[in-house]
């Protein structure tokens, strides 16, 4: 048999739970092209379940596995905890909660470094949550990095119109100038080429850079990192036969790239990137993490505290993560 898509269940208290039920619901996992399962916890599945009123039946399954009829749908799910889920309050996740969400994320990388599982696809949890748990990560992006024994990786949000790719990640603002280095940048452009080539079949991946400082520096009169360091970056990997053009200032860049002008946007920290790809891909956007020896795809927004619980919160990332992952997992 093909070997399954795990889903990773994401925080209790989030928006997670009822997204993977109502997914289900919407005939949204069936007929894939792989299997999927889903690793979390069969209580807050089934309280997910009663969002939608929704009938759940258990049914006997080997292997430490446990299916679940969903209003007359099948999921099959790895346990991972047991947490009580009547007393879970939305928004509120404690530090159990945390360490139940970062053990879903911890087994689903061993199921697919095991070659047991195709990929992953992650659904939210929350940062905070699985610090105050003892896991010192910020994010999914650097806990499966150091899991799967990778020193760098990318993380790329992408959209049919849009894909930017992250050089710095998760840290303050204030910090981003300090840990920006021409050797982070490079090596950002090469992983992503480098990706796109082999896992998403583009023979030539057109890469763009954006600038740091508004205007590309204005000539150093508002920075120098573009000469300093994103310039030198660009001039290696052009070396080495990538195309990669730039620093851009990035006021503009994003609307070149949305029109087609570019595969990608190589963006030097979060909010640079994400805000121009969520304004056009608020729903339906995969957040990826590149050079990863494994597949992972995750929705591309959190926990949605403010609809958790009621259902409403759209299931059209999930779907466009899972399809990616599939894509993906057929090219490994
Ligand atoms: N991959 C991950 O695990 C991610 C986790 N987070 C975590 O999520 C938590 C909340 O983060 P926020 O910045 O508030 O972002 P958020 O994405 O959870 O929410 C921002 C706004 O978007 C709405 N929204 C989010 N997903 C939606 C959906 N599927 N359908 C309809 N509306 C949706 C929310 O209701 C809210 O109004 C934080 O703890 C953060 O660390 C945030 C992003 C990614
Ligand atoms: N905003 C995207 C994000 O925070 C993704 O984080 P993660 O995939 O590393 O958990």
């Amino acid at each position: 048999m093909d070997k399954p898509l795990i889903m990773t269940m994401g925080d209790p208290t989030g928006v997670g739970p009822e997204l993977l039920v109502k997914a289900l619901l919407e005939g949204e996992l069936e007929n894939r092209a792989r299997p999927l399962q889903v690793v979390g916890d069969v209580g807050v599945l089934r309280r997910a379940a009663r969002v939608f009123a929704a009938e759940v039946r258990a049914e006997p399954e080997t292997g430490g596995l446990q299916r679940l009829l969903i209003g007359g749908r099948s999921l099959v799910v790895r346990p991972v905890s047991s947490l009580p889920a009547d007393s879970l309050v939305y928004g509120r996740p404690d530090a159990t909660a945390g360490r139940a969400m970062a053990a879903y994320v911890e087994a689903a990388a061993q199921a697919c470094l095991t070659g047991e599982a195709a990929g992953m696809v992650t659904c939210p949890i929350n940062k905070a949550a699985i610090n105050a748990a003892g896991i010192r990560f910020p994010g999914h992006t650097e806990l499966l990095a150091e899991r799967c024994g990778v020193e760098k990786v990318v993380m790329m949000l992408a959209g049919t119109r849009l894909r930017v790719c992250l050089v710095t990640t998760h840290l303050a603002y204030r910090d981003v100038p300090g840990v920006l280095s021409g050797a982070e940048i490079l090596a950002t452009i090469r992983i992503v080429d480098h990706a796109f080539r082999e896992q998403f079949g583009l023979k030539t991946p057109r890469l763009a850079v954006a600038a740091l400082n508004p205007h590309a520096g204005e000539e150093g009169l508002f920075g120098d990192e573009e000469e300093r360091l994103i310039l030198p970056a660009i001039v290696q990997a052009r070396d080495r036969g990538i195309d990669v053009r730039g620093p851009f200032p990035s006021d503009t860049l994003f609307h070149f790239a949305a029109r087609g002008d570019y595969d990608a946007v190589i963006c030097m920290y979060h909010d640079q990137g994400l805000i121009p790809l969520k304004l056009l891909h608020f729903d339906d956007a995969v957040n990826v993490t590149l050079g990863l020896p494994i597949v992972r795809t995750s929705v591309d927004h959190g926990t949605a505290y403010d609809i958790a619980g009621t259902g409403t919160a759209s299931t059209a990332s999930l779907a466009a993560a899972i399809g990616m992952a599939e894509q993906m997992s057929n090219n490994l």
